[in-house]
């Protein structure tokens, strides 16, 4: 989509975030997931500028299928006083094989003077050869106009002249840079307006999130005729991160109706979302706009009552279209609609059942008020609902008795657990070792039931999170306990609540096991 470009920039200013580190495969990963998301422009980092970079544009020639997007290399303009041709940095743009370099050129004058220590006819002179050099070298060529905002209100009549000579030297975008983040919407506006008006040039947006206003910053900009959108997945970027591009995307077609991403690719916004941050490892944001886990989860009684009638009446759109899922979370808050709908989403019809509904809603403020917590425990509810449902609680094996011993060592410490159990007819009597009381414990009741249910084998603990639930009365103080089991494929969460964290986290593994085995039948 030539006429309006939707430009990633994950792989060159998502990797300035802190904690933020890719390798080569890593980059070629990210940019076939954007590549699916249907993304027009790449920029794959700094040719030159590490070796790293320079390797991404080498290997991505070779393995990159792209579909959709083209490849862009980042740079800077040539250093004050040598010829572009010279610049080995420029020289690393022109041989990255990339489609598209987008030069990063001072448009503010302050930082011409104290940054870039030369002249503003040399600054206009470095942007006008470089762009220059490239063309003629065959390069589409986009400029960053870096500061671009701030070097406007300080002198709005060289920024200009900035633009205006990338452009008669051939560049095709004039990206304006928030490079601070300290703008916000109406301003953008402004100056946008102003700089089409006033130039005639073909307006880009490059937004910072330091006033968390980086995607309405975009989006203004847009409105006020910028036709190509810079950003990255997850907003990730230096200091409080750039605009993020999926909620940019997902507003200008949602909601402004702009058809910038090809047609149906937008449902992949939440799988790509989440496989990015997989190959990042920076845990997704469950609050994120469009497509964090929270962003369609209902937790208020109230708004599942109005949700079993119309989702719509407690959404501002249909999860489905950014690839995202409505959920139902179990809490306190919950009333008899939240029930019901919780027990839909895992598959139970409770609608003709009004009293078991009832009975469950109780139990769950009962039970929350006791330390217990379900929203982030949806197996443990399940289980607590089989049992009203259908009057018994999934049963595989039951416990005699459990007991553990920590002992410390001049060198070291050591954990005994023991548990008798009862499975599959018979009586176990195994003791597990393990490197703290609940590794000890999980290991000794899994070895006891595995003869009669060979499947926990397959069982593993991946998630242990424990809290201290003071309800008012400090030496009464209870312990909580979260624990996260995998089979390989799936994962499921339970919660144990005990007066020490050993007795709480037993409850939570029993529960565990429990599910898994009750899945594993099912
Ligand atoms: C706003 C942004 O986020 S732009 C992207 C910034 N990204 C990065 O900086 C990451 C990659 N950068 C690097 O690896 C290094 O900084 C390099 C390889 C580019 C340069 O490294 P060095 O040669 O050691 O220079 P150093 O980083 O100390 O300083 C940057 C130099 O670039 C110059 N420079 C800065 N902006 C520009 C520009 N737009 N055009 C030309 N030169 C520029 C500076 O004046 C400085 O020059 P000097 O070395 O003569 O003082
Ligand atoms: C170019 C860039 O990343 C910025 O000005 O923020």
């Amino acid at each position: 989509m030539d006429n309006f470009h939707v430009y990633d920039t994950t792989l060159r200013d998502g990797a300035q975030q802190e904690g933020l580190n890719l390798t080569v495969a890593d980059k070629l990963a990210i940019a076939r997931h954007l590549d699916g998301l249907g993304v027009g422009f790449i920029e794959g980092g700094w040719p030159g500028a590490n070796p790293k970079d320079t390797e991404f544009f080498r290997r991505a020639q070779q393995e990159l299928q792209l579909q959709h997007a083209q490849l862009a290399a980042f740079g800077a303009t040539r250093r004050a006083g040598v010829k572009a041709a010279d610049d080995p940095l420029v020289a690393a743009l022109r041989d990255s094989g990339a489609g598209v370099v987008t030069l990063v050129a001072k448009s503010h004058d302050r930082h011409v003077e104290l940054a870039l220590r030369t002249t503003l006819e040399e600054n206009l002179a470095m942007v006008r050869d470089t762009v220059s050099h490239l063309r003629a070298e065959g390069q589409r060529v986009f400029l960053d106009a870096e500061h671009f905002f701030d070097g406007y209100r300080d002198n709005r009549a060289y920024a200009l002249e900035v633009l205006s000579t990338a452009f008669e030297a051939g560049a095709e975008i004039a990206a304006l840079c928030d490079t601070n983040g300290g703008m916000l919407p109406g301003w953008i506006q402004d100056v946008v307006n102003d700089v089409i008006e006033s130039t005639g040039v073909r307006v880009g947006i490059h937004c910072h999130n330091d006033t968390g206003c980086a995607v309405a910053n975009t989006l203004a900009a847009v409105d006020a005729g910028a036709t190509h959108v810079q950003g990255t997945i997850n907003g990730y970027g230096e200091r409080t991160g750039n605009a993020d591009l999926i909620a940019v995307v997902a507003n200008l077609e949602l909601k402004l109706g702009r058809d910038v991403l090809p047609a149906g690719l937008l449902r992949e916004a939440t799988r790509t979302a989440h496989a990015i941050a997989e190959v990042t490892n920076v845990p997704p944001a469950s609050r994120q706009p469009y497509v964090g886990s929270s962003a369609f989860a209902h937790k208020a009684g109230l708004h599942a009552s109005a949700i079993k009638v119309d989702p719509m009446l407690y959404q501002h759109m249909d999860p489905i279209e950014v690839g995202n899922d409505m959920r139902l979370l179990v809490s306190d808050m919950a009333g008899k609609a939240s029930i019901e709908l919780k027990g839909r989403e895992l598959g139970y019809d409770l609608a003709e059942h009004p009293q078991t509904v009832a009975r469950v809603t109780a139990k769950v403020k009962e039970m929350e008020a006791r330390g217990y917590t379900f929203e982030a425990a949806d197996a443990s509810f399940e289980l607590m609902l089989l049992e009203e449902v259908e009057g018994t609680r999934p049963s595989f094996f039951t416990v005699e008795s459990w007991r553990v011993i920590s002992e410390s060592r001049a060198v070291g410490e050591e954990t005994e657990a023991t548990v008798k159990v009862h499975a599959g007819g018979q009586r176990y009597v195994v003791t597990g070792e393990g490197n703290g009381p609940v590794n000890a414990l999980d290991s000794a009741l899994r070895r006891a039931i595995a003869r009669a249910f060979p499947a926990v084998a397959e069982f593993e603990l991946t998630d242990y999170k424990v809290r201290l639930y003071d309800d008012g009365h400090g030496t009464d103080a209870k312990t909580r306990v979260l624990i996260e089991t995998t089979d390989g494929d799936t994962s499921w969460v339970t919660v144990g609540v005990g007066e020490n964290v050993i007795q709480a986290s037993f409850e939570a593994l029993v529960d565990g096991l429990t599910f898994g085995l009750w899945r594993h039948q099912k």
